[in-house]
């Protein structure tokens, strides 16, 4: 049955069961005989709850969120009411069906715009499955926390002292006020000043140390789950780093780590100040009026919905901020890291417009967020505007009939000032812990995220002949899991010999380098290197045995030397001296200012291209690699450099070289050359051999090869 219809039927069986119970009488009576009716009131409620649940169920043939909504408040809401008016007027007079029908239009409007604002499906699953997420996040942030419990556990005891001291404050104001208003001793009232000071004072040396720890504890676990992080992301493979934008690793790096760690800890501090404090205050309360203490706790569930809505809506915006602000950090850094190309092709202007656009959409959705917050605060106000207001209408009547004095009101209303605040603080943490704690999600996707291409591999045998055979490899980058780049492809490097790889542009020769290097996986096939899969080898060593330059070198900021022992430590100079003689680097380098010492700048930008690419060589040749791959990197040397590096690499008998190359006197002299065209060899053979072919080979010496 539809959702309407059912609900016309609930309605028509709630009117029966109200005949039948005589529910729409009319009725009055006074406090003597009222706790019995607040008793039948509930019963009668929680059975008519039970037949309108039965009957929702049995005639949507099983049940609808937003039905089983309105039965709820629909049945609470008149209990609610009626023990609300015995308890805080002590009499009942009313006509029943008037709130029957109160209660009906109220519960069933309430539903209405519930389900209007958040669809059950959308709020089902989308809020449900958020908030499960975030538990377990909260969780992983307090175990990450563990190294700096001390530090916690002091802040809390602090934090303990703090609220129980602040706690007294209230309670001697009201004292005092009594005091004075008495015929009163100058020792009763020294003594609560003095109270009073003892313990403002305790509560703001306790906040302060409280504040220290908590800020130790926050720095301390921020600096190490960034280590944490950036050690993660620098071992996964390449692919991670081709789907995975530079502006949002550096954003979970330096602001989503700095935020989990505040929105726990400083949420956790919150949460428990708040809770001490609102236990303590509301036993106090009760103490001064147990009536005015339950009036006050009505404003609880208003406040405890409007969170709830508020929660569901700003998360999301919180949300989307976050990564329309990775989105601006990446158009900065991929113009500022391009400045060349920028100036070059004069894009500065677009590239500006390019920024200013997507600070234009972070600064939309801040707005929106902004706004929604304004929203709920005004709302919240008028909530509590309202509360005061019926605070200080009932205590005028209990002060008239004597069950209060005025010292002890004043106290109640101080305590309520901040009761209120606590509750709504209790409420509020919980929504923003998980608001919060969103930001520890990417951190902690990313701290747990395997690498696809695994580098867990043990073996180290002692000597390495550097046979490399690629076993029907099939491979596609995961940017492009459609397009295979390689494609059954086999190809064998042996010791000590040179093969070439050439072919046209796009052919898929890099490719072939970067699964040797094993920044990639292949989807089929293997590469072996001496008989054992590659991904069997320790990684570290691996790559002492198989080096390579690249076609784009990329130095980093320190000096030659640092540049040419990258990643081995200490090395003598001679050491370095002798790779870079090897590179035909050695002679500008002396020229340099400080020589070896020289700054190269960030990313070798003091340098030219020639110059990092032979520094790029001497790292290479430093390690005595056993299979040597150089892609394309005698494009940017000169014919005088190219012979000199071409001659050291002659005089590795033993090395196993792969060579990517344009120029037909690097391939000439190669062992083997191999032809490769759209992801597959089409040729194999020497030069000589080849070009007595005339196939590929030949038709693609006299296109490209124009050098010779
Ligand atoms: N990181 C990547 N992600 C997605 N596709 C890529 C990536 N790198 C290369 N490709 C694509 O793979 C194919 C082979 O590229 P590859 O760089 O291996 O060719 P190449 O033979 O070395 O070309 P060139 O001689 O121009 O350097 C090309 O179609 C290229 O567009």
């Amino acid at each position: 049955m539809h959702v309407v219809g059912v609900f016309i039927l609930a309605v028509c069986v709630d009117v029966i069961i109200c005949v039948v119970d005589h529910r729409f009488a009319y009725i009055k009576c006074d406090q003597a005989i009222s706790y019995t009716n607040v008793l039948r009131e509930w019963v009668a409620s929680g059975i008519r709850w039970l037949i309108l649940q039965g009957v929702i169920t049995f005639a949507r043939n099983g049940s609808s969120r937003v039905l089983q909504r309105w039965v709820t408040s629909h049945c609470l809401l008149g209990p609610i009411f009626f023990t609300g008016h015995i308890v805080m007027l002590g009499s009942f007079e009313l006509e029943k069906s008037c709130v029957w029908l109160l209660n009906l239009l109220a519960a069933a409007t309430a539903c209405l715009f519930w389900e209007m604002s958040w669809p059950d499906k959308s709020y089902q699953s989308n809020g449900e499955k958020r908030r499960q997420t975030a538990r377990a996040l909260f969780k992983r942030v307090i175990l990450l926390y563990r190294p700096d419990y001390i530090l916690l556990f002091g802040a809390f005891v602090f934090l303990s002292l703090a609220v129980l001291c602040e706690m007294f404050i209230p309670f001697y104001t009201g004292q005092v006020i009594d005091i004075l208003k008495s015929q009163y001793q100058w020792n009763d009232f020294l003594t609560a000043i003095l109270f009073m000071g003892f313990f403002s004072l305790g509560s703001s040396f306790s906040a302060g140390c409280r504040g220290g720890l908590f800020m130790c504890a926050i720095n301390s676990f921020t600096c190490r789950v960034r280590v944490k992080l950036f050690r993660s992301l620098v071992s996964q493979e390449i692919g991670f780093y081709e789907t995975t934008k530079t502006g949002d690793l550096s954003c979970r790096l330096s602001t989503d780590t700095n935020l989990m760690a505040r929105a726990v800890a400083l949420n956790v501090n919150v949460l428990l100040r708040t809770f001490i404090k609102t236990l303590g205050m509301l036993s106090l309360m009760v103490s001064l009026s147990w009536k005015l203490t339950v009036l006050m706790l009505m404003e609880t569930p208003i406040t405890g919905l409007l969170q709830n809505i508020y929660d569901t809506f700003y998360q999301k915006l919180v949300q989307e901020v976050q990564n329309s602000i990775a989105r601006a950090n990446d158009a900065a850094e991929e113009a500022v890291s391009g400045i060349r190309t920028v100036r070059g092709f004069r894009t500065e202007k677009s590239e500006s417009r390019r920024y200013d656009d997507r600070l234009m959409d972070t600064h939309n959705l801040k707005t929106k967020r902004d706004t929604v917050r304004a929203v709920y605060l005004l709302v919240r106000r008028l909530t509590e505007v309202g509360m005061k207001v019926a605070m200080l209408y009932y205590g005028r009547l209990i002060i008239q009939s004597g069950e209060m004095s005025t010292g002890n009101l004043v106290s109640f209303i101080l305590y309520q000032s901040d009761l209120a605040d606590n509750i709504r603080t209790l409420i509020y943490i919980f929504g923003d812990m998980l608001n919060s704690v969103s930001a520890a999600g990417k951190v902690i996707e990313y701290l747990d995220r395997k690498p696809e291409v695994s580098t867990e591999g043990t073996l180290q045998p002692d000597v390495l002949k550097g046979h490399v055979q690629f076993q029907n490899l099939t491979f596609s980058y995961p940017t492009r899991p459609d397009q295979k780049v390689l494609k059954d492809f086999s190809l064998e490097l042996k010791p000590g010999q040179m093969t070439a790889l050439v072919g046209s542009s796009g052919g898929g020769k890099t490719t072939c380098v970067g699964l040797l290097e094993r920044f990639y996986q292949a989807q089929e096939g293997e590469i072996l290197l001496d008989g054992q899969p590659l991904q069997n080898y320790q990684h570290k060593y691996l790559h002492m045995k198989v080096a390579m330059v690249g076609q784009e070198p990329v130095l980093f900021s320190g000096s030659v030397k640092d540049n040419i022992t990258y990643g081995l430590g200490e090395c003598s100079l001679q050491r370095v001296q002798e790779a870079a003689r090897k590179a035909n680097a050695h002679g500008f380098i002396s020229q340099l200012e400080k020589g070896y010492d020289t700054d190269v700048g960030e990313r070798g930008g003091l340098l030219s291209g020639g110059q990092k690419q032979r520094i790029a060589i001497a790292r290479a040749l430093i390690r005595e690699p056993q299979v040597l791959i150089l892609d394309e990197v005698t494009s940017c040397l000169d014919t005088e450099s190219e012979q000199m590096v071409q001659k050291a690499l002659a005089s590795c008998p033993n090395q196993t070289l792969l060579v990517v190359a344009h120029r037909l006197k690097t391939i000439e002299r190669a062992d083997q050359i191999v032809v490769i065209d759209n992801g597959t060899v089409i040729e194999k053979g020497t030069h000589k051999e080849l070009m007595e072919r005339q196939g590929s080979y030949y038709r693609l010496s006299e296109r490209l090869f124009t050098d010779s």
